[in-house]
């Protein structure tokens, strides 16, 4: 296991007019379990064959400790990979498959099968470790790949590459924390791509989220969801997403519409301000109920009753808002109401990125 450190490093396929990964600078710790999570095209895959030795960087260094490994092809970096689809020897029985990484590099045959037998039971193979690895579903074969990926204790990282996309929906969550089970009991450094933010919130230390081929946020689940640095993350993370209300910062105070929503945290100089304030955290009441101040004059559009809790669609000062509340909110599109933004979870954003939080008005706060 090894810290892998990018110092730099960018890649352009079209010989630097774009950079499907910006330049950065980036250290991935020893035995911690990565997310790497973006919507398709951001640079994700490209990232993994940089720190995998597919792919040599158009500019940077890549790092597995203090060697230098930017030159060094796959084969000599002790890298294991699990790709999307599975990767096998077909007419091998499933025992052999697991077996075969070890094997080849001559690993003595009691640990080979002690591993093999660890993984295979983690994983529910057990039952097929004889059969050929062909006569068994893709979704099976898929396991197998990863188990693969697995088998070896000494391993720089395991690199697992969307690795559960034709798996089962609901084995998915079995595989998820089995391959959280198998991470604390090797230590792996693992580095997990994905798209789906359920698979990265629910499988990882930390989740680093990548937009435009760049990293926009790195923190664990709750840091992402409860304090997002980026709109981008607030959007991405949550369901649904972040609302942003565009406003505007007039001698530190934050207005929406008109309305006094808070205090500009942080001395933020005057000047339109987006607002960010997650679905969960949005305080809604009628008009002749609100308890809180300041509030939002809003006009409610929608609600969705969605079993455990509603959503409750909004618009306040053009700008649509949705509230989170229990089920059973006595809301009816056309209804008056007030919104609060709590000081503690609300963000402002400049440029997309985080540059204050909202501050409660002076001396005034719930009746
Ligand atoms: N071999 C290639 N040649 C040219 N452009 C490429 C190549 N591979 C990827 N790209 C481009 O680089 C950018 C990043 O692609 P990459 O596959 O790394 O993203 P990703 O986040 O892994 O996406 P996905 O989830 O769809 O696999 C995209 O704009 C993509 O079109």
């Amino acid at each position: 296991m090894a810290d892998i450190r990018l110092e730099g490093v960018g890649h352009s396929y079209d010989g630097g007019r774009t950079w499907a990964v910006k330049p950065m600078t980036w250290t991935w710790r020893s035995s911690r379990a990565y997310a790497l999570l973006g919507p398709s095209g951001c640079g994700k895959t490209t990232l993994l064959n940089i720190i995998s030795g597919l792919i040599t960087p158009t500019v940077g260094r890549v790092y597995f400790d203090d060697r230098d490994v930017t030159g060094v092809p796959t084969a000599g970096r002790d890298i294991a990979q699990v790709f999307q689809f599975p990767v096998l020897y077909e007419e091998m029985s499933v025992y052999d498959n697991l077996a075969f990484p070890l094997r080849n590099r001559k690993v003595p045959k009691q640990e080979v099968d002690r591993r093999v037998r660890q993984v295979s039971h983690l994983l529910g193979l057990d039952q097929v470790l004889g059969r050929r690895s062909r006569r068994l579903d893709p979704g099976r074969q898929q396991i197998v790949s990863l188990g693969r990926g697995l088998v070896r204790s000494q391993v720089a990282a395991v690199l697992l590459d969307e690795p559960l996309t034709v798996v089962d929906p609901a084995l998915k969550w079995t595989l998820r924390s089995k391959l959280k089970e198998i991470h604390r009991d090797t230590g792996h450094t693992l580095i997990y791509v994905t798209h789906d933010q359920t698979e990265a919130l629910t499988f990882a230390d930390e989740v680093v989220v990548v937009k435009d081929g760049e990293i926009v946020q790195a923190g664990e689940p709750a840091e992402l969801f409860l304090s997002p640095a980026h709109e981008f993350v607030g959007h991405f993370i949550g369901s649904p997403g972040m609302n942003v209300v565009p406003g505007e910062v007039v001698s530190g105070v934050v207005r929406v519409g008109g309305t006094d929503v808070g205090r500009a945290g942080g001395g933020l100089p005057p000047g339109p301000v987006r607002i960010g304030v997650r679905p969960e955290f949005v305080e809604i009441a009628k008009a002749g109920e609100f308890r809180v101040f300041p509030g939002l004059p809003a006009r409610v559009t929608g609600v969705d009753r969605m079993g455990a809790y509603d959503l409750v669609h909004t618009e306040a000062g053009g700008h649509k808002v949705i509230a989170k509340t229990e089920a059973g909110a006595p809301y009816r599109p056309g209804d008056g109401a007030y919104l609060h933004f709590p000081a503690e979870r609300t963000f402002l954003f400049r440029d997309e990125v985080r540059c204050g939080s909202l501050a409660p008005m002076n001396g005034r706060g719930r009746a």
